[in-house]
């Protein structure tokens, strides 16, 4: 049959390896829409303050278990946020936990609650050194922050000027370069040795820069690293749909409430929580390619993780449904991804 009428899909359940849950009333939110559908997710651990401790990691990870759905049996797989002072023997002590997976590099100030993030690599080693040696991963908001450097090309620096000297003296360190939106990105990680990865969000394979900046500006379409020309988001899909096991599914869901969105300077993040896997759905099938889905967003990740893949299953059936203009989000409301327009794919078990 061929994919292009393809009405239903079944695939093992899939997990989200980037995903910003945030904290305290917006969990009612964030939570329920993943656990719906997702097995597990990368929570990400830039929160005010930071959640720079295993300990403050298995706090942050008791107050979202209180929010998962009885029905649920969603895992939230948690990280440290690296800081120039984050200490070798607090690697041993996550690793030791069982509940911190890996170590977020935020470069300082390179985006939303990023300026306790690391200023210099260097003063990292002995931290990278403990997590090469037990195989704890690093993973990588993949931008450089020097004002000089124009900020479409923020992330294409950050491989020449970070990323492969910091693969050269930790070989053997495993990286997840997150959130990737250039053709240079997919590029490297594809001919890259096999220790590392990278993550692909929807927006970033649905949507490019004209989708921010044309017919008005559009905030909802704002985020970090920010959406690139379409040759990049070709170079995506093509990276996306390739089957190779080095890409994988993170959705980089980033809400934020309406306000900071809508505003004169408006928050980086775009929330596609409530309809993750449909859109992927979408974003496949118009590269004719939903037969690569299940790797991508079932199979790469628990690989590169080296954790088991989930044994149950969900299905998708081609069916359209209207997203809502807005959600609730904690107390106030948030403006998600594809708001007031159609999805054309539904989960149904
Ligand atoms: N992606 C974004 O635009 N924002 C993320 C941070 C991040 O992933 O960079 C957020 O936490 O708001
Ligand atoms: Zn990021
Ligand atoms: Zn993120």
């Amino acid at each position: 049959m061929t994919q292009s009428n393809q009405t239903q899909i079944t695939l093992s359940r899939p997990d989200d390896w980037h995903l910003h849950l945030r904290d305290d009333l917006a969990l009612e939110r964030t939570v329920s829409d993943t656990a719906s559908v997702f097995g597990r997710a990368i929570v990400m651990p830039n929160l005010r303050p930071p959640v720079t401790s295993t300990a403050l990691a298995l706090d942050y990870k008791n107050r979202i278990v209180k929010n998962i759905p009885a029905n649920s049996q969603f895992e939230p797989l948690m990280t440290l946020y690296l800081t120039d002072n984050t200490s070798a023997d607090e690697i041993y002590r996550a690793k030791e936990s069982g509940i911190v997976h890996a170590v977020k590099l935020y470069p300082a100030g390179a985006t939303t609650n990023s300026d306790a993030g690391v200023t210099d690599l260097k003063h990292c080693y002995q931290t990278l050194e403990a997590m090469q040696k037990i195989g704890m991963h690093l993973l990588v908001h993949g931008e450089v922050t020097a004002a000089d450097i124009d900020v479409f090309d923020r992330e294409k620096v950050f491989i020449d000027q970070v990323l492969i000297p910091l693969m050269n003296d930790f070989p053997e360190l495993r990286i997840v370069f997150e959130h990737i939106t250039t053709s240079n990105a997919a590029e490297f990680v594809s001919s890259a040795s096999d220790n590392i990865a990278a993550t692909i969000t929807p927006h970033h394979l649905l949507l490019n820069r004209n989708d921010l900046l044309v017919g008005g500006i559009h905030p909802h379409h704002y985020c970090l690293p920010v959406l690139k020309r379409n040759t990049h988001q070709q170079a995506l899909i093509k990276a996306a749909t390739s089957g190779s096991k080095k890409f994988f599914l993170g959705t980089d869901s980033a809400p934020h409430p309406r306000a900071g969105k809508e505003a004169s300077c408006g928050c980086a993040g775009i929330y596609s929580a409530h309809a993750a896997i449909e859109l992927y759905a979408e974003a496949f099938e118009a590269a004719n390619a939903l037969d690569k889905l299940e790797s991508f967003a079932s199979f790469n990740g628990p690989d590169f993780y080296r954790l088991p893949r989930n044994e149950d299953k969900i299905t998708l059936v081609k069916e359209s449904w209207d997203v809502p203009e807005t959600l609730t989000f904690a107390d106030s409301s948030l403006v998600p991804m594809r708001a007031g327009n159609q999805i054309h794919w539904k989960v149904v078990s």
